[in-house]
């Protein structure tokens, strides 16, 4: 048996919500913007092959993939649980591109995971498998952040709630918003651009940020577009960030100027966000986006929806 689950691409921290938002999206167009795992039963040992446009960009060990780390770590709860394993081969389709802001390892982690899971018939609950998730991302990023993880595998609007037993609440999202994603095809890690920020908040960032934090949960739960954007601002990350993706303030000057609802850092970068309620204009910015912030041949633009469905097994 063979089993295939692909996992979505998230806009984490959503400007506002520091480690505690995440967003799923999908292309418009229909392509999969996200990565995509097989596993499958083995004769001989477990191994992991690695393909797809993004390959190349990660570590040759297999040890050093992300992935292999999540087959130890679903074993190992399989054993806890008094469950056989099988040897398998896992097959990732590398479609993200690393360091993106996108949560690319992310995408890895939630379909191996749920991968695995599937392959065993759903041994392991949602929460518990979360939990794994969180855990993997941790080792990768240096600190425990559901925020890419949570949306990837639930799909929808995520906020991390302050409980271990429930860890992610799915938020009412606004549905007829369009999210133009632009990887401008530069490399920013995690890990560096989380040193980049202070250890300490002045009491007016802090105040700004519990409102802002506030104000956008408060509109999602009323339907409020005009609160929730206007209130989209990252108090955060942004300006310390910001020196570390080219071009950013340009481009985020420009499209507010054009009428986006809100702009804003992907995750960590270097990947913009833009928000715009129609769909026409949101192509229209993405060509700009296309002309004006992609920095690498392997920089593109997409526009996107919410993905409701976060993780999902994919049939032949
Ligand atoms: N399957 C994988 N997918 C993505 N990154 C991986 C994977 N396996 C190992 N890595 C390593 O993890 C790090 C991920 O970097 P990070 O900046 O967190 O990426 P992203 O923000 O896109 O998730 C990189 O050093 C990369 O080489
Ligand atoms: N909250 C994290 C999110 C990192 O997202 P990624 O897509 O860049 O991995 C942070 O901002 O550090």
């Amino acid at each position: 048996m063979a089993v295939s689950v692909f996992a979505p691409a998230s806009l984490a921290n959503f400007s506002v919500g520091f480690d505690a938002l995440g967003l799923a999206v999908k292309p418009v167009d229909g392509t999969l913007l996200g990565d995509l795992v097989t596993v499958e039963q083995a004769e001989g040992e477990n191994n992991l092959k690695v393909v797809g446009q993004f390959a190349d960009k990660l570590p040759l060990a297999v040890e050093d993939n992300i992935v292999w780390s999540c087959l130890h770590l679903f074993n190992e709860a399989m054993a806890d649980a008094g469950r056989a394993t099988e040897k398998v081969t896992i097959t990732l389709d590398k479609k993200m591109p690393v360091g993106s802001g996108l949560g690319s390892s992310a995408c890895s982690v939630v379909a191996a995971l749920a991968g695995l899971n599937a392959f065993y018939r759903d041994c392991f609950d949602e929460k518990t498998m979360l939990k794994m998730m969180g855990q993997m991302e941790a080792k990768i990023s240096g600190s425990l952040h559901y925020d890419n993880v949570a949306p990837c595998y639930l799909g929808g609007l995520q906020l991390m709630v302050a409980d271990e037993h429930i860890i992610s609440r799915t938020l009412p999202d606004f549905k007829d918003c369009f999210y133009v994603m632009a990887y401008p095809g530069i490399e920013v890690s995690t890990k560096a651009a989380r040193e980049v920020l202070p250890e300490n908040y002045r009491r007016k960032d802090l105040l700004s940020y519990g409102q802002n934090l506030a104000s956008f949960v408060d509109a999602c739960h009323r339907q409020d577009k005009t609160q929730a954007f206007a209130v989209l601002q990252d108090v955060v990350a942004e300006p310390y960030r910001q020196s570390l993706l080219p071009g950013y303030e340009q481009a985020r000057n420009y499209l507010l100027a054009q009428g986006s609802l809100a702009v804003g850092i992907s995750g960590s970068g270097p990947t913009l966000f833009c928000v715009c309620d129609q769909e026409e204009r949101a192509q229209e910015l993405a060509r700009w986006l296309q002309d004006n912030y992609l920095q690498t041949e392997l920089g593109f633009v997409h526009v996107c929806r919410v993905d409701d469905l976060g993780a999902r097994t994919l049939k032949d």
